[in-house]
């Protein structure tokens, strides 16, 4: 009698575990404010993600610091304002001649200076070696548990502006082992040497080792 019952509660609070997670199964969220990277977002993807994700483009501050700090920042802020699953994404580019600047502050220097600025600032180095790094932070929405970062880094140098000025810094920024920069190559070959790609794909692997345990 007593092992019927115990092995049923068992069994009862298995299903019930189960049957809450599945009830709160909520959308992942991807926090940005910008449409271009969401676009490569979702493409890299895939249609065979394991969760539902949407987007929400509440404005983030920029922070400052390391790349991890900011992305950890970031995400716990995104977490605050959606109050459910969030992803975030930093984006950095990385001159080595000045020691990993502007990094997270590119978007400022962009904003100021351009595609052409940004190259001339290493005119008076020999090294025009950058690393384009892409960080994205996870949070799963439960207070007190953890960011989770992923992180692509793609390398390359800076050179004098080639191809469409659509999105950032891309007319600049030529990969390693390409003569095309990020701008001029078709958009499904930037996102199978991105930084971008490289970040998304470590993030890919983890919800579907996750969605099978
Ligand atoms: O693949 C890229 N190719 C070229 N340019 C890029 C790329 N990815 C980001 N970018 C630009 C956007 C922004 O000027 C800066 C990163 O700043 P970052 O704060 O990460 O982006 P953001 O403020 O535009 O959007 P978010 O709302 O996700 O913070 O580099
Ligand atoms: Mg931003």
């Amino acid at each position: 009698m007593q092992r019927t019952l115990s092995t049923g509660v068992k069994v009862y609070s298995r299903i019930y575990k189960r049957y809450i997670m599945a009830s709160t199964k909520q959308p992942i969220t991807l926090v940005t404010g910008n449409k271009k990277k969401l676009e490569e977002f979702v493409a890299i993807l895939g249609k065979d993600f394991p969760y539902e994700v949407i987007s929400n483009d509440v404005d983030l501050p920029e922070y400052q610091g390391e790349p991890d700090e900011v992305a950890r920042s970031k995400c716990e802020l995104a977490r605050s304002q959606i109050k459910g699953p969030v992803i975030t994404e930093d984006t950095c580019l990385c001159f080595n001649a000045l020691g990993g600047m502007p990094g997270p502050y590119i978007k400022w220097f962009l904003a100021k200076i351009g595609p052409e600025g940004l190259h001339k600032m290493l005119k008076g180095f020999e090294d025009k070696t950058a690393y384009a790094l892409c960080t994205l932070a996870y949070h799963s929405g439960v207070e007190g548990s953890e960011v989770i970062l992923f992180r692509g880094q793609t390398d390359g140098q800076i050179v004098s502006p080639k191809g469409p000025r659509d999105f950032g810094w891309d007319p600049c920024f030529q990969p390693d082992k390409f003569t095309q920069t990020y701008a001029e190559m078709p958009k499904d070959v930037k996102n199978t040497i991105s930084h971008r790609h490289k970040a998304v794909t470590a993030l890919r692997e983890h919800f579907i080792k996750l969605a099978k345990s």
